[in-house]
């Protein structure tokens, strides 16, 4: 099975360019959607969070209060890195499940849309690596609308990643979102077309 990395920085089109793909029917297995999977009402890491950052972090409704989890550890390095030390190894696990069942079905080729890729070494996962890039001003721009967050919240959050130049420096393909969602579909599928994995 051939798998394809892709990844870039917060808001810079991943989703964007995944679903295009999995409207145009390739496999793409979603690493943010599985770590909601994980602390979803009644998941042993939603009781962890519970426990190590404070009942608050469960709403009423019994989700996790994301907003509020979000405010604290892009705000704390530490408390970050804690998170992180309980939510990966469940969210990498339920990821290699799910692969493991696309091989069993024959898939030959899916993509990880996994935005920290390289941060948590998953690079090693992967046959090739897609990054879709943006400027910096376009980044801080979109990642303020869509979250609603004030420049100081969406600059922190940036700053938890490693830099987009850095992934661009170790992409094997990359895609510009600077322009136009149809100039992005474009780019994707010059590169499918010379990957030879048009259907
Ligand atoms: C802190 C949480 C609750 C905030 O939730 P929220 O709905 O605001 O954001 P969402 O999960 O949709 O993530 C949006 C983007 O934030 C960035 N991001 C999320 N988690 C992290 C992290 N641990 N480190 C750096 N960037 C992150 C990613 O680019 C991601 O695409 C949530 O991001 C979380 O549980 N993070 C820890 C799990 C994780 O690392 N997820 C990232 C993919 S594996
Ligand atoms: N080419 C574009 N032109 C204008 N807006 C765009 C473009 N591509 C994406 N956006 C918008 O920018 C925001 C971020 O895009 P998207 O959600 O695809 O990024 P992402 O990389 O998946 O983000 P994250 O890692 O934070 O989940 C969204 O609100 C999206 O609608």
């Amino acid at each position: 099975m051939m798998k394809i990395g892709l990844t870039g920085g917060i808001a810079s089109g991943k989703s964007t360019v995944s679903q295009w793909l999995k409207a145009h029917g390739y496999k793409v297995l979603d690493a943010d959607q599985i770590s909601r999977e994980v602390v979803a009402p009644g998941q042993p890491a939603l009781s962890q969070i519970a426990e190590q950052f404070g009942r608050l972090m469960i709403l009423p409704t019994g989700e996790l209060n994301r907003r509020l989890l979000a405010s604290v550890v892009f705000q704390d390095s530490e408390k970050l890195k804690k998170l992180n030390a309980l939510l990966h190894p469940l969210i990498r696990a339920r990821m290699l499940q799910q692969l493991d069942l696309l091989v069993q079905k024959g898939i030959k080729t899916v993509f990880l849309d996994i935005p920290l890729l390289f941060e948590s070494g998953l690079d090693r996962w992967t046959d090739r690596i897609i990054v879709v890039a943006v400027s910096e001003e376009n980044q801080l721009k979109r990642l303020m609308e869509r979250n609603q967050l004030t420049e100081q919240q969406a600059r922190a959050r940036i700053a938890s990643q490693m830099p987009l130049s850095d992934k661009v420096k170790r992409a094997d393909a990359v895609i510009d979102n600077n322009g136009t969602v149809k100039k992005t579909e474009i780019q994707l599928r010059r590169l499918l077309q010379q990957w030879l994995l048009m259907p």
